[in-house]
């Protein structure tokens, strides 16, 4: 099992855990993975390689077929997945859907928040609090009676958003936030993740857009067929070439990420490489790793 990063105690801990959809299909394979109470952690893979699965099997809606999942609250107190019903659970960590219609479906803003405080026993006047608190969080004016599917797609990731941070779980795990969304709304989305983590939630986010996790995460989780493959900070696993070849990451995201990171690639490059082609994504990686400027100058294919 992976020893604490951080010296803090966990907030889960994944412990060998296998898990199929059917019988002699396995979907994951003897899954460690442990993270720390404050990370703010990225998990990238290409589609269909277990990344929801994954979550699934931390917040208790999959049992695992073998190993355990462990969550913790604010102060330390272990659950394990298996021996507790969903909505104990629901305390300590919070999942919100790759798809908002997935998890919407009250016929107003103000029911869709109350739901889960209701479920957990949170008092009439602190729940009006949170709800209060919680639209000013994630940017949406409402008197809570409108009904999110009048609202757009942005709105309703943000209220589905609400809906788990509005229940203040130590653990938050948002599957793809920012999928379908503009460049403004899925850099809106991370800083508001980055606000809960700042007060001390543990974040973890599955995205494809790893320029996003560059920027904002201290600690990326590699997954390739049910398994991982790297974690570590966003400096070392994604300048490894193996590791973004086997996650399926090609430009043109290299060059967003190659900014993210540290702002090295100069315009005309960002420019050109847009363009794609394998040739610019092997140089840029190579000197990347090798800490380079990336310029025109410096590339090897002109
Ligand atoms: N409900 C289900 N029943 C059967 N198989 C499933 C189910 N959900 C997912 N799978 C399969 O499990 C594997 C892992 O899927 P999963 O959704 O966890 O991958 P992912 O990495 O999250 O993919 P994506 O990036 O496309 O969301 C895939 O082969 C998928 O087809």
């Amino acid at each position: 099992m992976t020893e604490s990063r951080t010296g803090k105690h966990p907030a889960l801990v994944v412990d060998g855990v296998e898990f199929g959809y059917v019988s002699d299909t396995t979907v994951l394979h003897d899954v460690d993975l442990s993270i720390d109470s404050g990370e703010f952690v990225t998990i990238i893979g290409q589609n269909g390689s277990g990344k929801s699965t994954l979550v699934k099997n931390v917040v208790g809606l999959l049992k695992p077929d073998q190993g355990s999942v462990t969550i913790y609250d604010d102060d330390g107190t272990p659950y394990e997945t298996t021996e507790q019903p969903m909505n104990v659970l629901a305390r300590y960590v919070g999942f919100v859907f790759q798809n908002p219609d997935d998890q919407i479906f009250h016929t107003s803003v103000q029911k869709e928040l109350t739901y889960g405080l209701k479920n957990i026993g949170v008092p009439e006047a602190e729940r009006q609090e949170r709800i209060e608190s919680v639209l000013d969080a994630v940017g949406l004016s409402t008197d809570g009676s409108q009904n999110p599917f009048n609202l757009g797609k942005g709105q309703r990731q943000r209220l589905a958003i609400a809906a788990v941070l509005v229940m203040r779980p130590q653990t938050i795990i948002v599957d793809e936030p920012t999928t379908g969304q503009d460049r403004k709304e899925s850099k809106r989305i991370m800083e508001i993740l980055q606000e809960y983590n700042d007060e001390g939630h543990t974040i973890i986010a599955i995205t494809h857009d790893i320029a996003l996790a560059a920027e904002y995460t201290d600690r990326v989780v590699a997954i390739r067929d049910g398994d991982v493959i790297a974690d570590g900070p966003p400096e070392r696993v994604f300048l490894d070439e193996q590791n973004l070849k086997e996650t399926n990451i090609r430009p043109p995201q290299i060059t967003q990420l190659g900014a993210a990171l540290n702002d090295r690639l100069d315009a005309d490059i960002l420019e050109e490489m847009w363009l794609t082609t394998d040739d610019a994504f092997e140089d840029t990686i190579d000197a990347l790793s090798e800490g380079e400027a990336v310029t025109k100058s410096s590339r090897k294919h002109q």
